[in-house]
């Protein structure tokens, strides 16, 4: 039995704007082939636009134009490769330890023709202190007590954290109080993103790091 994918919202291409095209591209192959390949659960299909594509997309007004944005553990590509369509002016590095999800998403930043993103195959560990990113985005990872030691040496001073969270992130922000101290974690915010768009609405982390001053 193949499962229904999920009809296009009308938020849609109010959230991705002129990148709608691609972003449907994107969509329809991983409606498609993302179940075979392990990428989204059999669940998934019917509420793969609100709850994946959407959901990672209304993160696009937080990132800076012209930043360097790693995406850990992007997966079948959330949020990183939704976020690299809807915003072609913000350099992204995806950074996955799965093969067959690296090939994935390499062969769809080739099919999208898009020339903003690649792919490091590897654990976010093995790369602390070989980048210096502005800002860093995740879903899905690890709770946030593990996601800030992960992180934070992949951020420049002063640069941004942004986690897609569920409803129990001011119980995670308590859990890891520790791990923001040591990592100098400032400006800590929950905001609330897709109001009036999205019937559920995407809980972000946001906070910034501050080594020196
Ligand atoms: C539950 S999946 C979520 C995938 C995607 N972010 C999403 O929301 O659909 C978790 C992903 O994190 C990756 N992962 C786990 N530990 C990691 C680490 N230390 N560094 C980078 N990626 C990691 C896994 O391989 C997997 O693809």
């Amino acid at each position: 039995m193949t499962t229904s994918i999920e009809l296009e919202p009308t938020a849609a291409a109010e959230i991705a704007g002129d990148r709608i095209g691609v972003l449907r591209a994107f969509a329809d192959d991983l409606g498609r082939r993302g179940e075979e390949l392990g990428l989204i659960g059999p669940l998934e299909p019917p509420r793969l636009w609100t709850r994946h594509l959407l959901n990672s997309a209304v993160l696009a007004p937080l990132l800076v134009s012209g930043a360097r944005v790693a995406d850990i553990g992007t997966g079948g590509g959330m949020p990183g490769l939704v976020l690299a369509i809807v915003r072609p002016d913000v350099r992204f590095l995806l950074i996955e330890p799965m093969e067959r999800r690296c090939a994935w998403l390499t062969e769809q930043i080739e099919r999208l023709g898009l020339e903003n993103a690649e792919v490091r195959r590897g654990r976010a560990e093995e790369f602390h202190d070989a980048f210096e990113v502005d800002q860093i985005t995740a879903r899905a990872v690890t709770a946030l007590r593990k996601l800030i030691p992960l992180t934070a040496p992949l951020l420049r001073d002063g640069g941004e954290m942004l986690f897609l969270k569920g409803a129990s992130v001011q119980e995670e922000i308590e859990a890891a109080a520790k791990a923001l101290r040591k990592h100098r974690v400032t400006d800590v915010a929950v905001e609330e993103l897709g109001i009036g768009q999205l019937d559920e609405t995407t809980r972000v982390f946001r906070a910034k790091i501050v080594r020196h001053g």
